[in-house]
């Protein structure tokens, strides 16, 4: 596995909340989890907690002094990239910790994320005199994500009776601006379902984003909603989009109860030690609505390899002869007229030579001319018919650019699925930052037995880097056609990526 580019710093995510003595919640929790993830973890202790498995004995707040002082403190030296607020069992501290991140939050540009624990699984209840208005008045303003379960919501939102979607509506007239409900409490339902809600018009009364898992049958799930949280805010402070961390933050509930142990009478307690790879951990967005088979897309015969993706027929005569195997033709100019032939002579070169030729975009047109495959990216899977292209037997590859569109493509079950943009590239203007290849692996681990292809920026030099992360093939535009020299540039790459297939094989079966 690839490590991050400068080991020397990482990204600092304070946890504002009470120690637990038991060691499974609270600030002991949070801080595992900001490790887990990657992240150098700050706390500002607002009460200790005399905690075991079975219960809260007592509880006491530091002193205002020494809680205000734990905030400055750090903001001097170690400012956060995200704060993460948990347990404070105390009106005034909420009052202070409000007008504090009022004073710096814009200054210091940190995001908030807060998980509302207003009592313990255990029985324990914090709700003290004026605390639940001002969180509705004077914290909800300042906090990016809050993830209530649906007893939370409901104290918080004042409406118990109403839908999820009113109670949600309520935060948001009151500033917050996104809840992650967590629906461990529905039990109506088979799988635990989690929904995202932003502040924005009229996606307000939808979910952007619903999160399925399997309701697990444990009693040692102590600490679950202090991992989301903070493994949430560790993934924000890792510039992951909301939609990813909120993904991130459920794989990393999941993965620390598949961890969970007995701790001593009561419930034992979850514990993220590292980050989530394996597919098992990550949540369902079951997006199959526009397939009605369970069959996944036909598998391509030969390994992917290197990719060469072109925008002319003419490339496949002049890479063919060198040994090219897949290919894309990606064309993007002229007429409908142009773009039928240029799709004609491809398939016709592809069966001459016995290439897996993808077709990007024109999915009607590599049906109507029996292409080996069709090569899609996230929107046009909304408007292509999936379907179709299945049924006629074509293969189909799928653009992904995040944890929400590869668990939507691994969904799919298509024929491979492409990374990227890995490094900068100016072959095309990307609306994203380059993934870089740290992500690249974690992503390529989650594909399984779905071909992974790398895509963005790859050259020779940094071919074997991609390579290592385990991916199948390599997909390259300028490596190869802007060279001044295509066909020696095509035999060069592909060189080298038979040459790393052949050690790795020998190092694996030796
Ligand atoms: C192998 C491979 N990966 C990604 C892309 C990008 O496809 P898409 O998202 O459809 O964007 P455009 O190519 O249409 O700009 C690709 N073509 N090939
Ligand atoms: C089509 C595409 N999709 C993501 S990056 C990219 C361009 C890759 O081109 P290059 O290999 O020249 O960086």
């Amino acid at each position: 596995m690839p490590q991050q580019t400068n080991p020397l710093t990482k990204p600092i995510v304070w946890t504002v909340a009470s120690s637990d003595s038991g060691g499974g919640a609270g600030i002991q929790a949070d801080l595992h989890s900001f490790k887990a993830l990657e992240c150098h973890g700050c706390s500002v202790i607002a009460a200790i907690t005399a905690q075991n498995s079975v219960g809260i004995t007592a509880y006491e707040c530091v002193s205002p002094a020494l809680f205000l002082a734990q905030l400055n403190c750090l903001l001097e030296d170690m400012p956060p990239q995200v704060i993460k607020i948990g347990l404070i069992p105390n009106s005034n501290f909420l009052a202070q910790l409000s007008l504090w991140l009022t004073q710096h939050k814009s200054a210091y540009q940190f995001k908030v994320v807060a998980d509302p624990v207003f009592s313990s699984s255990t029985g324990a209840c914090f709700i003290e005199q004026g605390l639940l208005t001002i969180w509705r008045q004077q914290l909800l303003p300042l906090i990016d994500l809050i993830t209530p379960n649906l007893p939370e919501l409901a104290l918080l939102s004042d409406l118990p009776k109403q839908s999820i979607a009113q109670q949600v509506t309520q935060l948001f007239t009151w500033g917050t601006t996104a809840v992650l409900v967590t629906g461990g409490h529905d039990t109506s339902t088979l799988d635990v379902i989690d929904r995202l809600y932003v502040n924005k018009s009229e996606l307000t009364t939808q979910p952007i984003l619903s999160l399925y898992n399997s309701r697990l049958n444990t009693v040692h799930t102590h600490g679950t909603g202090c991992v989301l949280a903070s493994s949430i805010a560790a993934a924000l402070a890792q510039d992951y989009p909301l939609t990813d961390a909120v993904i991130l933050g459920n794989a990393s509930v999941q993965h620390a109860l598949s961890a969970a142990y007995a701790t001593g009478k009561g419930a034992g307690c979850v514990q993220l030690n590292s980050w989530p790879v394996k597919v098992e951990s990550f949540p369902r967005l079951n997006v199959r609505d526009n397939l009605t088979s369970t069959a996944p897309f036909a598998a391509m015969q030969r390994p992917i390899g290197l990719y060469p993706v072109v925008d002319n027929s003419d490339w496949l005569q002049d890479l063919a002869p060198y040994g090219a195997d897949t290919l894309q033709l990606r064309i993007k100019a002229g007429s409908n007229m142009e773009i039928e032939q240029q799709i004609t002579t491809a398939v016709a070169l592809s069966r001459k030579h016995n290439l897996q030729l993808f077709i990007n975009d024109y999915w009607q047109l590599a049906i109507k001319h029996n292409a080996y495959g069709v090569h899609l990216g996230q929107e046009d899977l909304q408007t292509a018919d999936l379907e179709a292209i299945r049924t006629a037997g074509l293969r189909l590859g799928v653009s992904t650019h995040s944890y929400l569109e590869l668990l939507t493509a691994i969904e799919l079950q298509p024929s491979y699925i492409a990374l990227g943009h890995i490094f900068a590239t100016d072959t095309k203007k990307m609306p994203s930052k380059p993934q870089g290849l740290v992500k690249l692996a974690r992503y390529a681990s989650l594909c399984q037995h779905i071909p992974t292809v790398a895509i963005g920026g790859i050259n020779e030099g940094k071919l074997l880097a991609v390579l290592s992360t385990g991916v199948d093939g390599v997909a390259v535009v300028s490596a190869i056609t802007a060279q001044p020299q295509p066909a020696q540039a095509f035999i060069q790459l592909k060189r080298l990526i038979e040459q790393h297939a052949s050690e790795n094989y020998n190092a694996n079966y030796a």
